[in-house]
């Protein structure tokens, strides 16, 4: 590294040069998940993955690395998730840019106001449109990874953009927005993400030729991905549905009282000094943040209860449930759930086992500093993977297996949030950087496992198979399966009345 930082110092394209070698080289060597957790394993809670990334798997490292004024900043990495050249929340590098943003809008995501009636209603009527395409495309509804995209997709852009401008109706069968979602379904995006990182300027250059040099460099095999690229459609639909909102305000055809994410956004414009692409870029980034996470994680939870061996906590789940109060229209109240003991337990197990991020989570500090006692010098790329973390043996006995009673306490009460288990969980991040949409996807989740569990038993199609999700550079799946199939998930749905 000492080697590495002197050649950096010579100026011009040497430096460059270096930087560029360094970061492929990292990348050639980027460690899988599996990889990192087995040098865990093995030589302790640090360990070198790459000439200049360092994966730590402490408490004490986590509160370093990721706490709140920490110091340590998201790695410029991240830059691929700007977008139309604009950043946002999960982008900013500076601190202060990334607090300002988040002060703007982090309220409209706490537990207190997503229990107030509107969202419930809206998420309501997400799983409620769930529910009938089970009924009336019962084979399509049953292919659960590009259903559940559906659905996250439909609530997500309808907390964004409100349901007049932007919001989708892929559930109840609109072609044009079940389309969008073909968009992040091509295996070749892990290419792209890892050209984007790496080599950002011939990325850039080369993904936008257009004409003559167009063809040629698409004819030559040179583009990491075939067009149209990953989340381009999402992209377009994101820029249509703010330009769309711009237009109705202009025209004063927008009701003054709108709650969404964009509609809030406008409305504080002029105070902080938010150009249109701010307001675009932050909106597109919740939209995209909102999709696979919410569906992904959905998709695990079905698919882990629909396994044989778990028909025992699908009956558990299924006796408190059906042992709720429920209003007329057969729905339990919004917060009751977040008490429910098994439903919570299992939604919980599931995202520790299949977290839809689990990849190392990169940071670097612009100064010299230290952890766990290990000198790390400045720009150096350090992290933690939720997916080691929540393997620790010590924390977590047969971490592979899917138990959702380790979430419970002896009296059959939920853990107190001060129990081991609860530390070592990291699914949604910590500190400043954390999630901002946790509460939502809590919501989500929980609202429409209970809705499907109420009225329906599932069964693995094919209970031998993991399904797989993209995770960076990766395929994510239940490494306990040989078999695996990428982006297809298929339970069979029952009835109770038949
Ligand atoms: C189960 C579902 C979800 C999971 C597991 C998840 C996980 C995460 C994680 C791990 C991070 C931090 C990454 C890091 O530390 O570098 C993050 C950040 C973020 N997530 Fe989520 N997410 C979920 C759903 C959502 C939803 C529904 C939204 C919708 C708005 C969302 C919006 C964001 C945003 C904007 C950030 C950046 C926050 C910041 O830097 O301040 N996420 N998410």
């Amino acid at each position: 590294h000492q080697s590495y930082k002197r050649l950096q110092h010579v100026p011009g394209p040497i430096s460059y040069a270096v930087t560029r070698f360094r970061l492929a080289y990292d990348a050639w060597h980027a460690r899988s998940i599996h990889e990192i957790r087995h040098l865990h394993q093995k030589y302790g809670p640090i360990v070198r993955v790459g000439p200049n990334q360092v994966s730590f798997n402490s408490l004490s490292a986590l509160r370093t690395i990721y706490g709140a004024g920490s110091g340590f900043q998201r790695t410029s990495f991240y830059k691929m998730f700007d977008v139309y050249g604009t950043p946002n929340l999960f982008t900013f590098a500076s601190g202060v840019a990334h607090r300002d943003r988040k002060k703007l809008i982090s309220h409209m995501y706490s537990n207190q106001k997503l229990m107030e009636e509107q969202s419930v209603k809206m998420i309501k009527r997400k799983v409620q449109s769930f529910l009938t395409m089970l009924k009336t495309e019962p084979e399509s509804a049953s292919e659960i990874f590009t259903s559940l995209h559906y659905f996250s997709f439909d609530a997500i852009s309808e907390f964004v953009y409100g349901s007049e401008f932007g919001g989708t109706n892929a559930l109840s069968g609109n072609k044009v927005d079940r389309r969008l979602i073909d968009d992040i379904l091509d295996p070749a995006r892990r290419r792209l993400a890892w050209s984007a990182v790496h080599f950002p300027a011939y990325t850039k250059w080369i993904t936008t030729r257009t004409g003559l040099v167009g063809t040629v460099v698409e004819s030559l095999g040179l583009l990491p991905m075939n067009k149209p690229f990953t989340y381009s459609g999402i992209r377009n639909h994101a820029l249509q549905a703010f330009h769309q909102h711009k237009g109705a305000i202009k025209s004063g055809e927008k009701p003054a009282n709108d709650t969404s994410v964009i509609g809030r956004l406008f409305q504080v414009r002029e105070k902080h000094n938010l150009s249109d692409m701010d307001i675009a870029s932050e909106c597109a980034d919740h939209l995209l943040a909102g999709i696979d996470t919410t569906a992904d994680s959905l998709m695990f939870v079905i698919w882990a209860l629909s396994l044989p061996a778990h028909q025992k906590y699908q009956d558990q789940l299924r006796t408190e449930l059906l042992n709720l109060q429920v209003d007329d229209g057969g729905w339990p109240e919004a917060k009751e759930l977040s008490r429910l003991t098994w439903l919570n337990a299992i939604v919980k197990e599931s995202l520790r086992l299949y977290t839809p991020l689990p990849a190392f989570e990169p940071r670097s500090a612009p100064v010299d500093t230290t952890i766990d006692g290990l000198s790390i010098p400045a720009h150096t790329i350090v992290g933690m993977s939720p997916y080691c973390l929540h393997r620790q043996e010590s924390v977590f006995p047969e971490p592979h297996v899917f138990k959702p009673e380790r979430w419970l306490a002896e009296d059959g009460s939920l853990l107190p949030e001060s129990a081991a288990q609860n530390k070592w969980f990291w699914a949604f991040s910590s500190g400043a950087r954390m999630c901002i949409g946790m509460h939502l996807a809590s919501a989500e989740m929980l609202m429409l496992i209970a809705a499907v569990y109420r009225q329906y038993t599932t069964s693995a199609r094919h209970p031998d198979t993991t399904p797989g999700i993209t995770s960076r550079y990766e395929i994510f799946s239940d490494e306990t399966m040989d078999k695996m199939k990428e982006h297809e998930c298929w339970i069979d749905f029952h009835s109770y009345s038949g």
